[in-house]
């Protein structure tokens, strides 16, 4: 069984928050993390965005299917939006509000890439 990894697509005047992972394999990534056993992925997803960046967030709706990271992680993604605060940069090399039309799947994750083409195309 694959655990699953939730990250959140944070929308805020249309534009969108994304999180920078340091390393080779790096690159842009939305904020989040594992979901913990006992929760369900709105859960973890409140709790990691409060964790990391200090927000409370709204969950919405999924931004599609999930994507295999690996052999024991999967990926979901659910765009949210913020009910309180402003993004802190606790954990994070580097933070960055994006347009649709300015993101580029070649800079973000490999997982992450179809996530970030359902927000390029589905407004
Ligand atoms: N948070 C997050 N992780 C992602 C995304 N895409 C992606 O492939 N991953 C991968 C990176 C990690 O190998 C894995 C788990 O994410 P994580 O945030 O819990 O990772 P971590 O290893 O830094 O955390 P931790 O165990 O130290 O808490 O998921 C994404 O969009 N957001």
């Amino acid at each position: 069984m694959q655990q699953i990894v939730v990250g959140v697509a944070v929308v805020r005047d249309g534009l969108v928050l994304a999180a920078y992972r340091p390393g080779p394999e790096g690159g842009w990534e939305f904020p989040g993390g594992k979901v913990e056993p006992g929760e369900t992925d709105e859960q973890a997803a409140v709790r990691e965005i409060r964790e990391e960046l200090d927000l409370e967030i709204k969950v919405g709706e999924s931004l599609g299917p999930g994507e295999d990271i690996s052999e024991a992680f999967r990926l979901h993604v659910y765009r949210a939006v913020i009910v309180a605060g402003d993004p802190v940069l606790r954990e994070h090399s580097e933070l960055r509000w994006f347009a649709p039309e300015e993101l580029d799947e070649s800079d973000w994750l490999v997982a992450d890439r179809p996530f970030v083409r359902a927000l390029r195309t589905r407004r």
